[in-house]
């Protein structure tokens, strides 16, 4: 069986040199912004930020701008992230006129105000292997062709316990998101990790989406980018091994109640969003009792940024003509 997506716009490792993409990048007058949204990241935010910082700003200058979003941390994120280099915004304090939500997804619709780049690199910030060589990879699709708006990363990805044997990772990929894309969006079932928080976007196009304050946001990007232009539209790169931090199941049971109320929305034939908030229950056994832990799980979205008065007037200012 054929796969547009795997077949057609699928790129191996290593095809394209950062500085070759700068002189393409030049002749081609795009900008690129990298943008890490970040919840509590001290650990690891600022060696990422050194990194790229090192690599493809002070070097080659792949990256016009390196822009963290601090999503409401209560660590010394904003702090650590400044001090390595980066420009750090917090989300809340992006547009505070619009008020502020819980989640990644935010932070990403809040990149949208304060970013110039007409390509957006999103990357998560809890990277322990990665490589700056994920950027490039990013990148080179849009330099290579105009007709694609959104590029995956996929990567080998174990997931490595304390006394070193390895789990099957990418849990909710394997159980929420690639069955929910093999019942409604099969045209996106070549994506390796559609979940993957490594993947970029043309400005204009992310500022036309909807787009779900929480975890959402990544197959919500896919499913609507696959509706409106095509799966053709949408590209994949390899990005080689990473390793990230990992959640719990329980939070993982968020993500995954996140991911399926944005399929059921997208599913409402009359177009209309069902309610802004799910009571998820979820069980503990204390004292060999089972207890509930109940979480009220908000599964909204932000209109497409385009709609905003705001951003079309920072747009039309910024963007004459
Ligand atoms: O409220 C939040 C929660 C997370 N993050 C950041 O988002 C990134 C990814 O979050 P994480 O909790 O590590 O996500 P994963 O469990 O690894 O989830 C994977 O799958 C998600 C659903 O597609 C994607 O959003 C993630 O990027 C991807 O790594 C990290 O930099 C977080 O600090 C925020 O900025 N705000
Ligand atoms: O991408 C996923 O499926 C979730 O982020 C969980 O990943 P993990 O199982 O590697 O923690």
């Amino acid at each position: 069986m054929s796969h547009p997506v795997a077949n057609r716009r699928t790129f191996g490792r290593g095809r394209w040199s950062a500085a070759d993409l700068v002189e393409r990048k030049r002749r081609q007058d795009l900008r690129i912004s990298v943008v890490l949204p970040a919840r509590d990241e001290e650990k690891t935010i600022g060696s990422i930020v050194e990194r790229l910082v090192a690599d493809l700003v002070d070097g080659e200058p792949l990256v016009d701008e390196l822009v963290v979003v601090d999503s409401d941390s209560t660590d010394a994120t904003y702090e650590v992230a400044a001090a390595a280099g980066a420009r750090v915004h917090r989300a809340s304090e992006i547009a505070p006129e619009l008020g502020s939500r819980p989640g990644k997804g935010e932070a990403m619709w809040k990149s949208l105000f304060v970013t110039e780049g007409d390509v957006l690199v999103f990357m998560d910030a809890d990277l322990v292997e990665w490589d700056t060589d994920f950027v490039v990879s990013l990148v080179g699709p849009f330099l290579e062709d105009p007709a694609i708006d959104l590029v995956k990363g996929f990567y080998e990805r174990p997931l490595i316990l304390g006394d070193g044997s390895a789990l099957a990772a990418g849990r909710v990929t394997e159980l929420v998101a690639r069955p929910v894309i093999a019942l409604q969006w099969p045209e996106l079932s070549g994506l390796v990790q559609p979940l993957a928080g490594e993947w970029a976007i043309r400005r204009s196009w992310f500022a036309e989406l909807s787009v779900p304050t929480g975890y959402a946001v990544e197959l919500a990007a896919l499913v609507d980018t696959a509706a409106a232009h095509g799966a053709s539209a949408i590209a994949q790169v390899d990005l080689g091994r990473r390793e990230h931090g990992h959640q719990g199941l329980h939070d993982l049971g968020v993500m995954a109640t996140q991911i399926l109320a944005m399929a059921r929305d997208r599913a409402r034939a009359d177009g209309t969003a069902g309610p802004e908030t799910v009571h998820l229950r979820q069980f503990a056994i204390r004292d060999e009792e089972p207890v509930a832990l109940d979480r009220f799980v908000p599964v909204d979205e932000r209109p497409p940024a385009v709609t905003v008065p705001r951003y079309a007037s920072r747009d039309a200012a910024e963007h004459p003509c």
